[in-house]
């Protein structure tokens, strides 16, 4: 039963009011005055109003925007206006975490429900759920948590009370096997659409690709959806310089290079101009926020250690560390403590790391797939200043890293389609990051985009290495790789079979 203000709501918004929960009053679609009092900000973003509007229209919505784009917001700010409570399903504790943190300082009763949510807290929104009328607004869940009969069970109950508003899959390309992170549980989100057909679903994502897209939107049921929109927008990331640095297990030059690099960066920050514009703004001469990414445990604990030797603040971050130890990392880094300025980890450390003044981004080895190395640089400048992103790459390091994802994928094809094509996937991925390595003829921008799809070539305003010296690139790596036919003998020699555990 739907009452009169709201079916006056619905006529005058053109809503359907079968198709979504009830509505508060219309005072609160005042998104501009939403945004300003509860998540203090000033304006919207380019696309976030349009695809807001279409959330709160009751839209199906597909989100692809470059990282840092301020996709959260998009489905954070219509839980607020909505009546009923939003489900977020989200890949990452860690993830969940700091999203979750973050809306309760701004007054937005947000809760996670996962495997280390306290016993309290779970009996806490088990019953306010319960009640069919629940006080969270948003709900950040795993999605092998929305597999189960007992959760199912009361989101059953609160969509009954025409309470449940939308379902949001943040990293939504986690769902295709055609992705590189595929998870199995997010196959089984297609129960969303099959149970609530009525219930909007948001989907947002930075890293697909035309076929995980289609995949993305056929599992969750959207394919076919009379109200599905679509928001894609560019891959671009301008403010970020993009440089590969080549060298060879016979060089092991990578520590020296990176170090006379920041200490560059360094001395440049003590110019008395620089040094004065830094103080003011709270910064140190001596310390540039950075994250560098590193392929194994051991690798990122000796680089860290390595670099505190120098007298560089760097500290490891990797899955083998307790709750404690990360937390107390994270913490530091992000409020720059003395002696954390850089953070040395493994992909551990990724997706929705939200620090907005990382400056760099080092990838200190070849990353598995190019959606993680695309992921990974995206922590650098999302305050949208000039920050840089190095990856060291060798030839060495493409054969060992070819075996790892070979292995991961448990040997190659074999286990069913979902699988097959997950490993086809993910080797692809891997060989179009080398392309794009041992590429010295054209944009580095241009090269993600069209990796994403794009037919338009972003500006590239001397912010990659092709475009500040097509010569020195070139000369770079003809000087600082090993030759084929050298490493083809070694690896025939089973010289790069050893791979390191991460
Ligand atoms: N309209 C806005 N004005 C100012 N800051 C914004 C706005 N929208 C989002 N932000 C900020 O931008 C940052 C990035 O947002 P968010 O974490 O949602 O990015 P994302 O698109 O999910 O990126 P990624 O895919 O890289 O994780 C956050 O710090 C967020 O608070």
């Amino acid at each position: 039963m739907i009452s009169n203000d709201a079916e006056l709501f619905y006529a005058k918004s053109g809503r359907d009011p079968l198709r979504m929960p009830l509505l508060r009053t219309d005072s609160f679609r005042d998104i501009d005055y939403t945004l300003r009092r509860q998540f203090n900000k000033e304006t919207f973003r380019p696309f976030q109003r349009e695809i807001i509007l279409a959330a709160l229209d009751g839209n199906d919505v597909f989100v692809q925007a470059a990282t840092s784009f301020g996709k959260s917001l998009c489905f954070q700010l219509p839980a607020v206006i909505d009546h009923g409570i939003t489900i977020v399903i989200s890949p990452l504790l860690s993830l969940m975490m700091n999203q979750v943190e973050a809306l309760r300082s701004a007054q937005v009763d947000a809760r996670t429900l996962n495997s280390n949510t306290p016993l309290a807290e779970r009996d806490y929104i088990y019953q306010d759920l319960a009640t069919g009328h629940p006080l969270t607004r948003l709900l950040y869940v795993t999605p092998e948590l929305c597999s189960g009969e007992h959760f199912r069970k009361r989101l059953r109950l609160v969509h009954e009370q025409k309470e449940l508003a939308r379902i949001a899959v943040d990293e939504a390309h986690c769902i295709s096997e055609w992705g590189h992170d595929f998870r199995k549980d997010f196959k089984r989100l297609s129960w969303f659409r099959d149970t609530f057909p009525d219930v909007p679903i948001m989907c947002l994502t930075a890293t697909a690709n035309e076929k995980v897209r289609q995949d993305i939107l056929s599992t969750l049921g959207l394919n076919h959806s009379q109200k599905l929109k679509i928001f894609s927008t560019t891959a671009h990331r301008p403010n970020l310089h993009l440089e590969v640095r080549f060298t060879s297990d016979e060089a092991n030059d990578r520590f020296d290079d990176f170090v006379t690099w920041l200490k560059g960066v360094y001395s440049r920050r003590a110019e008395p101009s620089r040094k004065s514009e830094l103080e003011a703004r709270g910064e140190r001469v001596d310390s540039v926020p950075g994250i560098i990414y590193t392929i194994s445990r051991d690798e990122c604990e000796m680089l860290a250690a390595a670099l505190r030797q120098d007298g560089i603040g760097a500290r490891p971050f990797h899955a083998k560390l307790t709750n404690r130890e990360k937390e107390e990392t994270l913490a530091k880094w992000i409020a720059n403590t003395p002696g954390y300025g850089i953070i040395v980890a493994t992909t551990a450390f990724g997706m929705g790391i939200d620090k907005e003044n990382v400056r760099f981004v080092v990838h200190w080895r070849l990353p598995k797939s190019f959606e993680g190395y695309y992921q990974e640089a995206g922590r650098a400048g999302r305050d949208g200043n000039a920050s840089y992103c190095f990856l060291y790459y060798s030839r060495e390091d493409r054969d060992r890293i070819s075996q790892m994802v070979m292995r991961d994928s448990g040997g190659g094809p074999g286990g069913g389609t979902e699988r097959n094509n997950n490993v086809a996937a993910r080797q692809e991925s891997l060989r179009k990051l080398v392309a794009y390595c041992e590429d010295t003829g054209s944009c580095r921008h241009a090269a993600i985009c069209r990796y994403f799809g794009e037919q338009a070539v972003p500006e590239c305003d001397f912010a990659c290495d092709w475009h500040k010296d097509p010569a020195d690139l070139k000369r770079r790596m003809a000087a600082g790789l090993a030759s084929e036919e050298w490493v083809s003998t070694q690896r025939e020699e089973g010289r790069y079979d050893q791979y390191w555990s991460d």
